[in-house]
């Protein structure tokens, strides 16, 4: 099937062809290493998890990269406040980056490149650019890119130079000969991480990174270079004129980007601190509603993260996967494989139809619900055929096409979810009881006690035990 998908450079839905018949080469920009990820940084990892699958699923081979920052300011900021270095807490968040993959059922790129590992590559493309006259070296021994000097700057976020130069403010003390002239070398301060470079001790800037690791790992032009949207400007308008600028040849064929997350309104982000992180999330969810929450929004779209938006989630979710135990009970774990249906093969051709057309995953996800009801209703009807090709077609189909149940269930969730929901109550009936609403407070007690879950105040707070614990 011919796969479509948004490309930001064009702003418009094209048609996909790699630049090899039967393989794919994409790159994705990944965390910046100070923190450990949360649930914006999550969308990118999810979404592009699965469409890489998808793409397998549809015959492709691809090769996928993802990069680790792991030199920056905030990195310098956060080794200097706990007193060590940046190497030690790069280290420390990419294991807990892995750690967290892991439980999201997010399989890793096949290459993970940090940047500190591409130094002597990074000074190399630094060195063509200034031979080019794409690059200068200023009084202060920073390197800028000449931005005057490449005339496709603009064309991927769609700005006019003329509109960004007269918006912009020239920095006092700024040795740049153009205000958009951006850092490719960066004079280390006292006290600050170096290397040795032709420019002296300093260290690279945030763009010429993904710049020299897409290339050095997947060749001067490759298929798609995907992240975030919010990366688009000016990350990604850089990272292509530094790659065009230095080859002379197209960077990325296409350019995916994912909507942003957002939490009250902003952005989710670090540096706001408006974040969930993945690892709180799956101490109460388990890994599948995570990837339902993200992929039921097509992933261009901004969604709104709420708890209230992941319980709800989480209630249809835990209503899949209970229909699908019920199938798995029925066979004693042994589900007998079944041929492909006409009837089974229209529905992932409709699938792959979706998903062909700009990754749309809500349809998908959609399917996978009303298949779930059906097959709910073929198990009260006992109707042996239906039963097995709709679990099939669940399980062993639309599923793994988007990385679906796969993550095994005690891995995450499971009691703690429980916790969770009891917890949310008490904080609930505390507030009623603070706002001296007796009667909600009375009324939440009384529900939870017919339910078996008794609650207890004590000086400490309110505790909770649970009777007839099913
Ligand atoms: N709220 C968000 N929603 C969707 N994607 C996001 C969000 N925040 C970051 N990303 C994406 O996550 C990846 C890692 O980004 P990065 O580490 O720069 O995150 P960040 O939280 O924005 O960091 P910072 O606060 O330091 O700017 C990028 O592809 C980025 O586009
Ligand atoms: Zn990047």
């Amino acid at each position: 099937m011919n796969i479509k998908i948004f490309d930001s450079l064009k702003g418009q839905l094209v048609d996909f062809k790699p630049i090899q018949k039967d393989k794919v080469t994409m790159y994705v920009c990944g965390p910046t290493i100070y923190n450990y990820v949360h649930v914006g940084n999550a969308r990118p990892m999810i979404v592009f998890d699965a469409f890489r699958r998808f793409l397998e699923y549809s015959g492709y081979k691809v090769v996928m990269v993802q990069n680790f920052t792991d030199i920056d300011d905030k990195l310098i900021n956060k080794a200097n406040e706990d007193g060590t270095t940046i190497d030690v807490i790069a280290n420390r968040f990419i294991n807990e980056y892995y750690r967290d993959a892991l439980k999201l059922g997010v399989r890793s790129a096949n290459f993970h490149p940090k940047t500190t590992d591409y130094v002597p590559q990074i000074i190399e493309f630094i060195k063509t650019l200034i031979e080019k006259g794409y690059a200068y070296e200023a009084k202060n021994h920073d390197v800028y890119f000449n931005v005057r000097k490449f005339k496709k700057y603009g064309e991927l976020s769609h700005r006019k130079v003329d509109d960004m130069r007269a918006g912009s403010r020239i920095e006092v003390n700024s040795d740049k000969k153009d205000p958009l002239d951006f850092t490719l070398w960066k004079t280390s301060k006292k006290g600050e991480p170096f290397w040795d470079s032709p420019w002296g001790k300093g260290r690279p800037g945030w763009h010429i990174e993904c710049s020299v690791m897409s290339t050095e790992l997947l060749g001067d032009t490759f298929d798609i270079h995907a992240g975030g949207n919010d990366l688009i400007f000016p990350h990604h308008e850089n990272e292509r004129a530094q790659s065009l600028a230095k080859t002379g040849k197209e960077f990325a064929n296409y350019w995916m980007h994912n909507g942003m997350i957002k939490s009250s309104g902003d952005k989710m982000s670090k540096s706001i601190g408006n974040i969930w992180l993945v690892r709180e999330l799956l101490e109460n969810f388990d890994a599948d509603t995570v990837k339902f929450f993200i992929l039921s929004k097509h992933y261009r779209a901004p969604l709104e993260f709420s708890e209230e938006g992941l319980i709800s989630q989480n209630k249809s979710v835990v209503r899949i996967k209970e229909t699908l135990k019920k199938v798995e009970e029925k066979y004693d774990n042994y589900v007998p494989n079944i041929n492909c249906s006409k009837n089974m093969k229209e529905i992932i051709e409709e699938a792959n139809k979706y998903l062909s057309d700009d990754f749309n995953t809500p349809r998908v996800i959609a399917m996978i619900f009303d298949l779930s009801k059906e097959l709910n209703k073929a198990i009260n009807d006992n109707e042996e055929k239906k039963i097995l090709e709709i679990y099939h077609l669940i399980k062993n189909n639309l599923g793994p096409i988007l990385g679906l149940f796969e993550v095994p269930e005690n891995s995450s969730g499971g009691e703690n979810i429980v916790d969770f929901l009891i917890q949310e109550h008490i904080q609930i009936r505390n507030q009623a009881r603070e706002n001296k609403d007796f009667d909600t407070a009375d009324k939440i007690r009384d529900d939870l006690s017919k339910k078996g879950i008794i609650l207890k105040d004590t000086p400490d707070g309110t505790e909770y035990s649970i009777k007839n614990k099913q």
